[in-house]
Order: structure tokens, then sequence, then C-alpha cells
């Protein structure tokens, strides 16, 4: 959802067209035998590459935009066979495009290692035969190579190899799978003895202790901390069988202790981590750190249970940290996982919940970032998949991180295996050699039906689009430092919880607002109890409804039926371009104001002239929709308001004065009606919302200009329409302790 889908964009068309042409070219020469290249000549061309990419890495310096791709060969399992009942293949009896089932490689690598979407170096085996290796998943892409994954000289075994022709027409062996490579420590009896002889000491511990240590010397995106911290599910079990012998005077050890509550902590389990820490500060009354921790772990806690957050705060911590992953909690509220019929599972409403509430507020499992700061370049990845399409952003990055996160953590496995993934079959293994397995193909999968792209945080991005010189209520991307308040983001993330929400276009009744990597949730409608949660994975327009379709059905395998879906359909399409024609008229109606010497109408017309112009083609677009707003949306009636409203107030062709107050109060208040919003009053007196209407971008603004509109209209009015604005604000940003803000660039 909100991700930057290339599928349909020219450029990446033919790319998309040319990789299809490639891969069908390369399954031709499936089960064929390789042409072999002499070994030296191998080895030459992929150094030459080498030096060619470091070079590039460098000259791209930071200013550049630097666009990768990443290419998702058709899905293959991992292997589930133990090593021991697999037998040894060699590289000469290799064929291409084929998965060697039963067998395995044993290698050693005999260059340093390159680095693009997978890391790359040739492999020799026993007979000095080579081979290009690419593992995919190992390591961060953002590292730029700095980590060794493969040192020189260091040996693996290949279970199950896959003899891939590569887009360059060269080949090579392609590992997708985690589990299916074995690294193998120096003193592995596996290793022949003569390899044994010429690389001693090299590629073992000490290989894995100099990655530690290269990642200590890098400041930013990934410490050296998150690194040590990161197998949380080993390092628990480890100091828990270490406590229940190592014991000081009866006590457990200090150290003990807390690296047990650093394990919970990062595992997110507070309550318990909140124990261990008391029970340290009792035990170790003179260790401070302790005591710091135990604050924190306290936060934490409080945050989960009863979903308070210092916003503010969040802010300033999402200004600071890059990439922006925030110390905070995650707090699951009022709500539940139900069977919600043909949509397959649902969220639901446990209680009631009001306009405005908070549902959850849920810290990214997974979150790929792309930093976009103004005026700098960035990275960012093509993820070519030939069965889902193309998209553009940290997807890769995404699949990379969560994949790597569940085989370091296997107790993690089944929250993300859990969640939907169409027709994929996974295996039937959750573990072999007593390594987890894990199918990348399977997370790639989930990650395309269940991913969100984010901004930095949605205050930062309205406020960047605040700052261009003619704001839109939307814009399509944030590919170029832009960003609507409901864009799409090369920024990603995998919320497992918000993940479980359904699609529907006209039925709507939650939003999702970002900051850093938290996503908050929050109900845009009353809700009664057992309410099922929806919102938009595309979201609808004024005559978006073929496009919509289109890609509902594209990426997530359904047709919407809500309202304004069926109402579409339903609609003839005389009664359609009548709307279109209406619109489009209004639409250069409106920028023909403001044009003469006078500032007015294009016929010289009063402000109230021009607004009763207004209100009878708006009145004539009304009457091309069958169904009351209430049911179905006026999309196209908004949006052509929104051109409207700005001249009515003033803002295009200086009219303000001679609007009547009263009248502007009615246009705003016939705008809301027109996305199904009901207002008792709201004239004069009294205004009470009723129901809520669609929240698209704009409504907030709306609010802000009715509450204005009342200072001269009807002042008794401005608190309750401020109140109303505070709850569309806090709807769409996910707060509203930032409120006062508002309008800021
Ligand atoms: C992100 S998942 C949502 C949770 C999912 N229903 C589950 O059971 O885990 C997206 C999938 O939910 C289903 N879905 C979502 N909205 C739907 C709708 N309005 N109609 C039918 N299916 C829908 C589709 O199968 C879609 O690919």
């Amino acid at each position: 959802m909100d991700i930057h889908d290339v599928s349909d964009t020219p450029q990446y068309v033919q790319v998309l067209l040319d990789q299809q042409a490639k891969l069908r070219d390369a399954q031709a020469h499936k089960g064929q035998r390789p042409a072999r290249t002499a070994r030296a000549q191998v080895i030459l061309e992929f150094q030459l590459n080498l030096m060619a990419s470091r070079g590039k890495v460098t000259a791209g310096g930071q200013q550049t935009s630097f666009i990768r791709s990443s290419f998702v060969p058709p899905p293959y399992p991992p292997c589930v066979v133990s090593l021991s009942d697999l037998k040894k293949t060699m590289i000469n009896d290799l064929l291409l495009e084929t998965h060697h089932r039963g067998t395995y490689l044993l290698v050693r690598s005999v260059t340093p290692q390159d680095r693009m979407t997978a890391v790359m170096a040739i492999v020799e085996d026993e007979k000095g035969d080579v081979l290009m290796v690419q593992l995919y998943h190992q390591g961060d892409d953002e590292d730029g190579g700095a980590e060794d994954i493969l040192v020189e000289g260091m040996v693996l075994i290949l279970k199950e190899p896959y003899l891939k022709l590569m887009s360059d027409g060269n080949y090579g062996l392609r590992v997708d799978h985690l589990s299916d490579v074995v690294f193998l420590s120096a003193n592995d009896e596996r290793i022949p003895s003569s390899w044994k002889r010429e690389s001693a000491g090299q590629n073992t511990a000490l290989a894995w202790k100099t990655k530690g240590n290269s990642y200590s010397k890098k400041s930013a995106y990934r410490s050296a901390i998150e690194w040590y911290n990161r197998r949380y599910d080993a390092a628990l079990s480890d100091v828990e069988s270490a406590m229940t012998t190592a014991t000081v005077g009866g006590k457990p050890a200090e150290k003990a202790l807390f690296r047990k509550a650093e394990a919970l902590y990062s595992l997110e389990r507070y309550r318990e981590c909140c124990e261990v820490l008391k029970e340290l500060c009792l035990a170790y009354p003179d260790n401070t750190s302790a005591k710091t921790q135990l604050t924190r772990a306290v936060s934490r806690l409080a945050e989960q249970t009863n979903g308070r957050y210092p916003f503010k705060q969040l802010h300033a911590e999402t200004a600071r940290l890059r990439p922006p992953l925030l110390d905070h909690a995650t707090y699951i509220g009022p709500v539940s996982v139900q069977a919600a019929g043909p949509r397959g599972r649902g969220l639901f409403t446990t209680r009631a919940v009001k306009a405005g509430e908070l549902l959850f507020c849920e810290k990214a499992f997974a979150h790929a970032f792309v930093d976009k700061e103004e005026g700098r370049g960035f990275d960012t990845t093509m993820l070519i998949d030939l069965e889902n399409g193309g998209t553009m952003g940290a997807q890769s990055d995404l699949i990379n991180m969560t994949v790597r996160k569940l085989y370091q953590n296997p107790s993690l496995i089944p929250i993300i295996t859990s969640l939907h993934r169409d027709s994929y079959q996974p295996v039937d293994a959750t573990e072999v050699d007593g390594q987890p397995v894990v199918d990348t193909f399977l997370i790639r999968r989930i990650i395309a039906l269940n991913s969100f792209g984010c901004p930095l945080s949605t205050l930062t991005s309205h406020r960047q689009r605040q700052r261009q010189p003619n704001p839109t209520p939307e814009k399509e991307e944030d590919g170029d430092g832009g960003g609507g308040d409901s864009g799409v983001f090369h920024s990603c993330g995998l919320w497992p919880t918000a993940s479980l929400i359904n699609h529907s276009c006209a039925g709507t009744n939650a939003r999702r607002a970002f900051v850093g990597d938290l996503l908050v949730a929050r109900a845009t409608r009353d809700l009664a109890p057992h309410t099922e949660l929806t919102w938009w994975y595309q979201p609808p327009g004024p005559d978006n409804y073929a496009q919509r379709r289109e890609k509902l059905q594209r990426n997530w395998g359904f047709v919407c039926d809500c309202a304004m879906c069926e109402d579409e359909q339903g609609t003839s399409k005389a009664s359609l371009d009548k709307r279109r024609g209406l619109a489009a008229g209004l639409g250069a109606y409106l920028s023909s104001l403001g044009q003469g010497p006078h500032q007015k109408g294009g016929g010289g017309e009063s402000g109230d002239a021009v607004a009763a112009r207004i209100e009878a083609v708006l009145g004539a677009m009304a009457a091309t929709y069958s169904r009351p707003a209430s049911e179905v949306p006026r999309l196209a009636v908004w949006e052509a308001m929104q051109g409207a409203l700005m001249t009515a107030l003033g803002m295009r062709a200086g009219h303000r004065q001679e609007v009547q107050p009263r009248r502007v109060v009615k246009l705003l208040l016939a705008a809301l009606g027109s996305l199904g919003y009901v207002i008792e009053g709201g004239v004069s007196g009294t205004m009470v919302v009723r129901q809520w209407g669609l929240l698209v971008d704009g409504v907030m603004g709306c609010w802000m200009l009715l509450r204005d509109a009342y200072c001269l209209a009807a002042p008794e009015l401005v608190v309750p329409a401020e109140g109303y604005a505070r709850t569309a604000y806090r709807m769409v940003f996910g707060e509203d302790e930032t409120f006062e803000t508002y309008g800021e660039a």
C-alpha cells in the first residue's frame, strides 16, 4: 500500500518487458551444459567489475540519486533436506536454469566480495573449476560492501545449488534462501586438507569478529550494538541457561540479569523486562545503568498498556534519527482479529469507538528507509518481479531485513508467516540441520501484499508539500521531494497488525499516519462494537475507478464491492460524461476568475454572483448521483468545490469581502456534505456532526476554513468547529499535540 508501483510507468514498462524476454530466453536453456570459460578469465573479469563498481560508489558522492535494480526470479523453495542426506556434486556437473535437488556443492571463495543487490564472489571447487556465486539477503545493501560476508578463502556449502543465467548473459550460482548456504569455520572437518593448509586461520571466528569491528567504525545506519544484539532469541536462551548455574552468593549474576533484561527489551517483552530489572536493582543497588534501563522499560510498558505517547518528542526523535527507528512500544487498543467473510480475516472493534480515537500505534517489525532530504541525492532500488510487476523504493531492503530478522529470531517467524500470502504454498518445514528455514519467496509475497509505503512522518510530508509553490491537496509520489498526505513513498515497512485491515473505498473508517517507524491508526468515524475496520489500499479519486479497480485486482487480487464502486459501475456513461463536463466547465470558469483588470469574475460579476454560479453548477453535478452522499461520497463534487471554495474565500481572486460570510459557511458545509458528512445545524446557534464523512486530503483544511468563516458569520460556532478540526487533524497526523502549528510550512 502506498508503494511506488512503476508497473505502468512507460520508462519502466520497457525494463520489465526486457527482463521478461531475458527470463524466457534463459528458460529456453534449461538443462543445458554451460559453455565453460577459462578460470583465469572468469576471475579477471570479476575483479575488473569489482574495481569498476567500487569506483562508481566513490564517484557517486552524496549529491546524485542512484537507482539500482533487483530482479526476483521465479519462486523456488528452500532446501529442506538435511545435509547428511545430500550428495556432493561438482561445478562441472551443473546445468543451466536447474535446481540441483538432492545435492550440495563445497566451494571456496577465491576473490574479495563485490556488493550490488547481492554479495558476489568467484568460488572454486576441489577440482579448481570456478563460478560466480550470488548470495542474496546477506547483510545490508546500504553498507555498500563494508561488511565482509564472503571473505576471500572462506569455505562454504551450497545446498541444492541453482545455476542461473544472468541478465548480462553470464551464468552463476544464485542463493536466495539463507538456510541454503552453510559457512564453515576454519577447523571444520569437511574442509579438504589441502585448502586447510593454504588458508589457515583466515575464515574463522576471526572473520566474523572482523565483521563486528567494521560495524563499530561506522556511526550511521547500522550500529555495532544493533549487529551484536540482533540474535535476541539466542541471547535470551543463552542467558537463561547460564543463570540456572551461575549465581553470586545465591543470587543471579549481575551481568546475566542485565543481558536478560536487554534481550527481553529487544523482543518487546517489556513487562518481563521490568521484572528482571527490578530484581537487578534490588540485588545490586549500586548498578545505575540498571536504574536507567528500568525507567526506560517502565515508559515502554506504559505505552504498551495505555497507548499514551509523547508525540512532540516522537517528532523530535524522528527529525534526529536516521533511519528513524524510534525507541517506543506498540500499543494495541480496542481491536481484535476476526473472520471477515470473503475478505479473509479482518480487524474489528471490540467496543464502541469515537471518531479520532486511537485504535493502535504499532512499531514496525521491519522498516526500510530511503533518505530523501530536500536537495540531497538518494539511493533507491527498482525491484523487478515478473509475477508482481515493478516497484521503486526500499522494498528489496525490506525483504532483506525481514528475512534476516526471522532467520536470527525464529520465535518471531509466525508473526510474519501468518500474514496474508494469497495462494503461495510454502514448504512444510521450519528447521533443517538445526537452522531455521525462512522461505525468501514467501516473505517476498507477504511483503508485496502487506507492506506499506511511508513518509518520514505524515506531518513532515505535509509540511514539505506546503512549501511547494502551488501545493495541491494530493500528490502522486514523493520521488521528487514532495509527497501528499496520502501519496506513494519509497521508504516502506511491515506492520503486522495494520496489515490485517481490509480495503474499502467508500466505507473506510480508519486512517494511518506515520511518525518515524510508528504507524498510528485512528478511527475516522464513530464506530459501534464489532465493526470491521477498513482503509484504503488505493485512494479513490473523482475519476479513477477503472485505474483503482485494476490496481486492486493486480496487486491484491480482489474487486472492491463498496457502495462507491457499485455506484460507479451502475451509473450510465451519459451521467458520468455530464458530471465530467460540468466539473471541467467549472474548473475553466474558476481559473478565468481574477484575470480581468478588476480582479473579478470573467464577466465582471460580484463575488456573490460568482458564488451563485458555483452553487448552480454544483447543484447540477449533485443531480448526476442517484444515491445520497451519506451512502456514496461525491468525490467529483468535492474536488470541484475545492477550487470553488478557494475562489469564494478570495484565495485566488480576491473576492473575500464580496461573498457574504454565511454563503461561504454554506459552501463549506456543502463541501463536507459531498463527502458524506451529516451535520446538524451549522449555520448559526449549534453545529453537531452526526456522521463523519470520507477523510480525504483537504478535509482538515476545510474544517479550518469553516472555523475562520464562523468568526464572521456565527462566532458561537468557532469553538465547536475548532474541536472538529482538531479531531480531523488527529486522524490525519495521528496526534493533535502539534495542532496549533497547522499551516506552518
Ligand atoms: C493486507 S491483507 C488484509 C488481511 C487479509 N484479509 C487476511 O486475511 O490476512 C490483503 C488481502 O485481504 C483481502 N482483501 C482486502 N480487502 C478486501 C476487499 N475489500 N474485498 C475482498 N478482499 C479483500 C485480499 O485478499 C487482499 O489481498
